[in-house]
C-alpha cells in the first residue's frame, strides 16, 4: 500500500461551500447571475467553463457563456465588458485566461468592473487583498484556504513554501496565506536550490503546470502538500491521455496530508468563482456599491 498521507478530498468540501451559496443565493432578490466570456475553442478553456456553468446552474445561480471566435477583436471584447458592466442584470463578469495573444490580459482585466471582478483579479482587488481587506478573493487561493479550514490544518505560524508565482495561484494565494498569518515564501523558476527551498515547509503549495516537478526528497516529512498543477499527460505507447499534478504521487509516502488531482483543488476553485458571485450579487442588492 502506498503512502501514509491524509488525502485532502476536494469535492466533499467543494459541496460543503456550494450548499452554502445556494443557501445564500436563495435568499437574494434574483438568482445571481454570473456571465463568462472565452475567446477560442482551446480544448481546457471549453471544458472549464463548460464545468463552472454547469455547477452554477447546480446552485441555483444564471450563468451565460459567451463563446467568442478567437479573432474577436480587443476594441470587441472591451465593449462586450462595457455593456456587462453597465446591465444591472448581471452581477459577475469571468474572462477565461489564458487570451489570444492579439488581447492584453492587462487591459481586459482592468476593463471589468471590480464589483463584478469575480475571478478577483482586477488591480483594485489585488491592491485590496494585499493590504489585507480582500472583497473578491482569487477562486483557487481561496479555495485553498477552505480547503485547509475544513481539513483543520493550521496556517497561523506555519512556514509555508509557493512554488510558482502566477498572477492567477502563487501570488495571490502568498497574499492570502500571509493575511492569515502564515510565513511565506514565493519560489519560482529562478529560485537556486529548489529543493532547500521546499524542504523548509510546514506548508507546501506548488502551482508550476510541470508533471511531477516536487518529488519526495523536496518534502519535509510530515508537511502538508497542496498540488495546484493540473496537467494533461499522454503515455508515449498507448492508452488514454489522463490529468496529474505537479506533485509526485510517492510524495504520499513522506507527507503527512496531500491534495489528490483531479479531485483536490480544481472543484473547490469552481466553488469559491460562485461563492464570489453570490457575494458580489449580495452587494450589489444591498447598495453597498454605488455605480
Ligand atoms: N486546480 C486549479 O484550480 C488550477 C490549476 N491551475 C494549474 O496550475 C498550474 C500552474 O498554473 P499557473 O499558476 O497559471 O502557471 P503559470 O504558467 O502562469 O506560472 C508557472 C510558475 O511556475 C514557475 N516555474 C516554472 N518552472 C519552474 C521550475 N522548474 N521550478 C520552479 N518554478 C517553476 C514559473 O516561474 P517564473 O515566474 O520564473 O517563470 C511561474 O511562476 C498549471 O498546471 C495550471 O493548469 C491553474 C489555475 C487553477
Ligand atoms: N479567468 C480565469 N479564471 C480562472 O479561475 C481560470 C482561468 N481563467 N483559466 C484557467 C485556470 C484553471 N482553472 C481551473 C478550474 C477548474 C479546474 C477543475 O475543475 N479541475 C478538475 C478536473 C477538470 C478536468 O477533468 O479537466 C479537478 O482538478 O478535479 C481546473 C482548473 C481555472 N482557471
Amino acid at each position: 500500500m502506498r503512502g501514509s498521507a491524509r488525502i485532502l478530498a476536494g469535492v466533499p468540501v467543494a459541496d460543503a461551500v456550494l450548499r452554502e451559496a445556494a443557501v445564500r443565493a436563495s435568499r437574494l432578490p434574483a438568482p445571481p447571475h454570473l456571465v463568462m466570456v472565452r475567446l477560442g475553442e482551446d480544448p481546457a478553456s471549453v471544458s472549464y467553463v463548460r464545468g463552472k456553468d454547469r455547477k452554477a446552474r447546480e446552485v441555483g445561480l444564471t450563468s451565460t457563456v459567451y463563446a467568442l471566435p478567437e479573432e474577436t477583436s480587443q476594441a470587441e471584447l472591451l465593449d462586450l465588458i462595457a455593456r456587462l458592466n453597465a446591465d444591472e442584470g448581471v452581477n459577475g463578469i469571468l474572462v477565461q485566461l489564458p487570451l489570444p495573444p492579439h488581447v492584453s490580459e492587462q487591459a481586459v482585466l482592468h476593463a471589468v468592473d471590480p464589483h463584478k471582478d469575480v475571478d478577483g483579479f482586477h488591480p483594485l482587488n489585488v491592491g485590496e487583498l494585499w493590504a489585507g481587506r480582500p472583497s473578491l478573493r482569487p477562486c483557487t487561493p481561496a479555495g485553498i484556504l477552505a480547503l485547509l479550514a475544513h481539513y483543520g490544518l493550521p496556517v497561523a505560524g506555519q512556514r509555508a513554501v509557493i512554488v510558482g508565482r502566477s498572477h492567477i495561484v502563487g501570488r495571490p494565494l502568498a497574499a492570502l496565506l500571509l493575511n492569515a498569518d502564515a510565513t511565506v515564501t514565493l519560489a519560482h523558476s529562478r529560485t537556486p536550490n529548489l529543493t532547500a527551498v521546499t524542504r523548509e515547509a510546514d506548508l507546501l503549495c506548488v502551482a508550476v503546470g510541470r508533471p511531477h516537478l516536487v518529488t519526495p526528497e523536496m518534502v519535509r516529512s510530515g508537511a502538508t502538500v497542496i498540488d495546484v498543477g493540473i496537467n494533461r499527460v499522454k503515455p508515449e505507447l498507448s492508452g488514454k491521455a489522463y490529468l496529474t499534478g505537479d506533485v509526485h504521487p510517492d510524495v504520499q509516502d513522506v507527507a503527512g496530508a496531500m491534495t489528490p488531482v483531479p479531485g483536490g483543488v480544481g472543484p473547490l476553485t469552481i466553488a469559491q468563482l460562485l461563492v464570489n458571485t453570490v457575494h458580489a450579487a449580495e452587494m450589489q442588492a444591498a447598495g453597498t456599491v454605488r455605480r
